[in-house]
């Protein structure tokens, strides 16, 4: 799981901190300044939109103004992330407490025009949603009185939607399915599908209603295919802004790119300019893994070996090269004894871009927990999510090195995979992949 990378990644992990609605540019210092909840409501007002009538919107409006007897609501609640923009939201913002995962199949004989209208309807909601405010439609008060919470809802197309709606010609090249890696154990049924859907939210109830909004909507053109929950660190529960730690233990998103370097950008997102097809311009590809952890296995390793199978130190994620925890990793560093500090199959350095031709991935992955196998084990691990411009320059040659050379690797399971492409942002009024399907 990977490291906040805007302002509001520290907003939410120390939790100390005053609601912020969270620009979603990603450019760094793209988190507006705190918002009270009154403010909320009127930068929802000077939006233009229609807060207070009714229903969830008026609850969360009347608790926010303390006009319904009840307590206010907290900054978590408060804090929002508009759907509208230049790239969707949920790929720069840090990761929320919970996410819902889903992809949908079409149904048979689903046409274009049906799709457009059913993104149409998502998009709405999922704006209206990540405002506070009740859906369109199917609105089942499961998030009553709450607040947006964060809430992002982000939209994928999979590679096979493109012949089932007579679009072949607009595929992207970059969506040809991931190669098989060695050791991968997939499962086809929890893997891929026409649609992806990422619901993140601070909160689980309106994570939950989110998701619960979208399926009913879909009803008649898209069903579940199949969909999975994960969760990481809840606002507030430490005591100063740190990154979030995955079910090993490790600290885990240190060196994640962020919106402040020079190629961020241009390794994140596809470029207008250079988009094949247009289309993607503004958008990016999700790849998205089901990692089993063998957590007993793990376990069971003196912490000075696990932290060579990482490259890092476990109690602050400083890597075993000096320094503190964003201290640059020194890959050729020794030890006294002349051996690596950074063992040659530690998984930092497997993975560094400079192991990899420069390859480089947005990494925003939740932990999950599935229960336990009958042999007593752990169903957990990583939910790992990386967004690239090119997944060809990007996951694709890492997870290939990883497979053969990475030490790491045999404490894991890759059990599902999928690969999306994730159209760039709408404007008001538009619906994410409209230039795809009105062209
Ligand atoms: C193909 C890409 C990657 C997969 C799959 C992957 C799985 C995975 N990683 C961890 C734990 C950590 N990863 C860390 C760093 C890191 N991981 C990748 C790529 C994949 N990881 C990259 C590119 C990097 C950054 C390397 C660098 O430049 O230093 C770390 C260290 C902290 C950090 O920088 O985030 C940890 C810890 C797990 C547990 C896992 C599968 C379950
Ligand atoms: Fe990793």
């Amino acid at each position: 799981m990977d490291r906040p990378v805007v302002d509001g990644t520290a907003v939410r992990d120390g939790g100390q901190q005053q609601p912020t609605v969270t620009g979603q540019d990603g450019a760094a210092g793209s988190s507006r300044p705190a918002l009270t909840r009154r403010g909320l409501l009127g930068a929802a007002g000077a939006a233009g939109l229609a807060v207070g009538a009714a229903g969830g919107a008026f609850g969360y409006a009347a608790a926010a103004d303390g006009r319904s007897g009840g307590p206010a609501a907290t900054s978590l609640g408060a804090a929002a992330v508009p759907f509208h923009g230049a790239h969707q939201a949920g790929i720069v913002q840090s990761q929320q407490a919970r996410v819902h995962l889903a992809a949908f199949d079409l149904a048979a004989g689903v046409k274009r025009a049906q799709l457009a209208a059913l993104m149409r309807r998502w998009s709405d909601s999922a704006a209206r949603l990540a405002e506070g405010r009740p859906a369109a439609d199917h609105e089942n008060q499961i998030a009553l009185d709450a607040g947006p919470c964060s809430l992002t809802v982000t939209f994928g197309f999979g590679a096979s939607l493109f012949e089932r709606i007579g679009l072949t010609a607009a595929r992207p090249e970059a969506l040809d399915p991931l190669p098989d890696f060695p050791d991968d154990a997939i499962d086809r049924s929890r893997s891929d599908g026409d649609l992806w859907v990422q619901i993140c939210a601070d909160d689980a109830l309106v994570a939950f209603h989110a998701l619960r909004v979208l399926q009913q909507q879909a009803a008649g053109v898209a069903a579940v295919r199949w969909q999975m929950s994960g969760f990481s660190r809840s606002p507030g529960a430490t005591a100063r802004p740190v990154t979030t730690r995955n079910l090993m233990g490790q600290v885990d998103g240190t060196n994640n790119p962020r919106p402040s370097d020079a190629s961020f950008a241009s390794k994140v997102f596809v470029a207008a300019k250079e988009a094949d097809p247009a289309w993607m311009a503004g958008g990016s590809y999700a790849v998205v893994r089901r990692i089993r952890m063998l957590l007993d296995n793990w376990e069971n390793l003196p912490v000075d070996r696990q932290e060579r199978v990482i490259g890092r130190r476990k109690s602050d994620g400083a890597p075993l090269s000096g320094g503190a925890e964003t201290t640059a990793v020194d890959l050729e560093k020794r030890n006294p004894d002349g051996t690596l500090a950074v063992p040659a199959d530690a998984h930092i350095r497997v993975a560094a871009p400079t192991a990899n031709g420069g390859a480089t991935m947005l990494r925003r992955g939740f932990s999950y927990h599935d229960g336990f196998l009958p042999d007593g084990s752990p169903d957990a691990g990583l939910l790992f999510i990386a967004f690239q411009a090119d997944p060809l320059t990007g996951f694709v040659p890492v997870q290939r090195k990883l497979a053969g050379a990475d030490s790491l690797s045999r404490f894991l399971r890759h059990e599902a995979s999928g690969l999306y492409a994730v159209p760039g942002g709408a404007a008001p009024g538009g619906y994410v992949g409209q230039a795809l399907l009105e062209s």
